[in-house]
């Protein structure tokens, strides 16, 4: 403005042309001291803040701004001055001499003396009240949602940030303007380095879960593109999912857990009936799948009755959880499942099995319960011995395509059941195999 040929284009202006320009505007002129006490301000104040120019002479503008927005804005202004910088574009709330809330948008650049010290501003004032009302809503927003948000260029670098992304990189303000992602989190920029190709080949970039200190975000990048469609960075909003993903844990853990009561025999830890009855029917159909044969052996201790009767309950349900470990740790094969059936019935379905195998097998579990020598006076023995009855189901040959499987599995079991019936019957601490003919 100072050179001289800028100057002579100026056009030709006399003073009270001047004066008339500058005191019947839009703007509000004003100058303010090092202090930021006004020392001149234009008579458009007035229209802006209903008071005097003499009024508003000696003070400041924050004098004029609400409670709250004073610190605000002088934190802001205080920058400025520390920078002796010029500013534009700083909007803020003032109180009109009748109580009504202005919003004014303000600009200056400094002033300095012969000896290059700062003597204070000079700038104008724009009354923007509707827009300006907006735009500090919604910098309000942008400021306190609990949502990190943050623009990035093509560079990665962050062009603005709110609180809270500050905040989720514990970074300040004056930090975070302008810093580098790829300095910041240099794993998540490649991540976002990648959506920018997705942006170029028309993909629609999707969301994706980030750890980031121990915390895990949702965050959705967003495209962002310049008058002429280019992509010139990304939007991006990052939302704290941890509680919700903690709590998901805790629900799946705590479902475990039900599971394992839904499955298991409390008293034994064995599975239980109603996980077996599924478990058969799973194994009758993989045999049949398959074509191999299947068993199952019931088993079911000798003169229980007796032995609660003579050792009292407790000791028959010590006597159970003895028998229920021998039958699991005397296993061959880690698919031979092992369940509480019933009282002081225990089934044990042997997948991939025909009768022969399964006669052996039972053999040896009733020889290992012997073998445990557990005292039972009431039983002519005297000791804990069990009766076995085996089933066997040879897929191939004997099953109707159209049976049900609880069908097949009832029968199986009926069977079993029947070959248990007969071994009490033959005495006791003994396997019987129906049919017996079979193998
Ligand atoms: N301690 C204890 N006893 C149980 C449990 N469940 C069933 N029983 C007992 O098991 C006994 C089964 O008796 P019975 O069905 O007459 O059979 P048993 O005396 O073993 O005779 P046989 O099977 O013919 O040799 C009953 O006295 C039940 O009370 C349990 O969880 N704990």
């Amino acid at each position: 403005m100072n050179d001289g040929k800028r100057q002579s284009d100026l056009p030709d202006v006399d003073e009270k042309h001047l004066l008339d320009l500058l005191h019947h505007n839009s703007d509000w002129v004003w100058e303010v001291d090092a202090q930021g006490r006004y020392t001149w301000v234009s008579g458009v104040v007035h229209d802006l803040l209903g008071y005097e120019p003499g009024y508003v002479i000696g003070r400041t503008p924050f004098d004029f701004m609400p409670p709250g927005e004073a610190e605000r804005v002088a934190g802001a202004f205080g920058e400025i001055v520390s920078q002796q910088r010029a500013f534009s574009g700083l909007v803020n709330r003032n109180m009109r001499a009748d109580g009504q809330i202005v919003v004014l948008e303000t600009s200056g650049i400094p002033l300095f003396n012969d000896r290059g010290e700062l003597t204070g501003y000079r700038g104008i004032d724009r009354n923007i009240s509707n827009l300006g009302e907006r735009v500090l809503q919604l910098e309000t927003i942008y400021d306190t949602t609990p949502v990190a948000l943050c623009m990035l260029d093509l560079d990665g670098r962050l062009v603005m940030s709110n609180k809270a992304m500050n905040g989720l990189l514990n970074i300040s303000p004056e930090e975070a303007a302008g810093s580098l992602l790829g300095h910041l989190m240099p794993d998540v920029w490649q991540q976002f380095q990648d959506d920018f190709f997705l942006v170029e080949s028309g993909v629609i970039i999707p969301g994706r879960e980030i750890i980031w200190r121990d915390r895990c975000f949702d965050t959705q990048p967003v495209a962002l593109y310049n008058a002429s469609n280019r992509v010139v960075g990304l939007s991006v909003t990052w939302v704290d999912i941890t509680a919700r993903r903690e709590a998901e844990q805790k629900l799946a853990s705590a479902n475990q857990v039900l599971q394992q009561y839904a499955q298991r025999d409390h008293l034994t830890g064995l599975y239980n009936r109603r996980y077996m009855d599924e478990r058969l029917m799973n194994e009758i159909n993989q045999a049949v799948e398959d074509g191999f044969p299947l068993s199952v052996c019931l088993a079911d201790i000798d003169y229980f009755k007796r032995y609660n009767d003579n050792y009292g309950h407790q000791s028959g349900d010590n006597c159970l959880r003895a028998v229920a470990k021998a039958l699991v740790s005397s296993r061959r094969r880690p698919e031979d499942n092992v369940s509480r059936y019933g009282g002081e019935e225990f089934l044990v379905i042997l997948p991939r099995t025909d009768q022969a195998q399964a006669l052996a097998e039972a053999e040896r579990l009733r020889e290992n319960i012997n073998a445990l020598m557990l005292p039972h006076v009431a039983s002519p023995t005297h000791y804990l011995t069990i009766s076995i009855g085996v089933a066997t189901l040879y897929a191939c040959e004997s099953l109707s395509p159209d049976t049900p499987l609880h069908m097949i599995a009832s029968g199986l079991i009926h069977q079993a059941d029947t070959a248990l019936y007969a071994a009490k019957n033959r005495g006791r601490n003994q396997v019987v195999a129906m049919p017996e003919n079979a193998s």
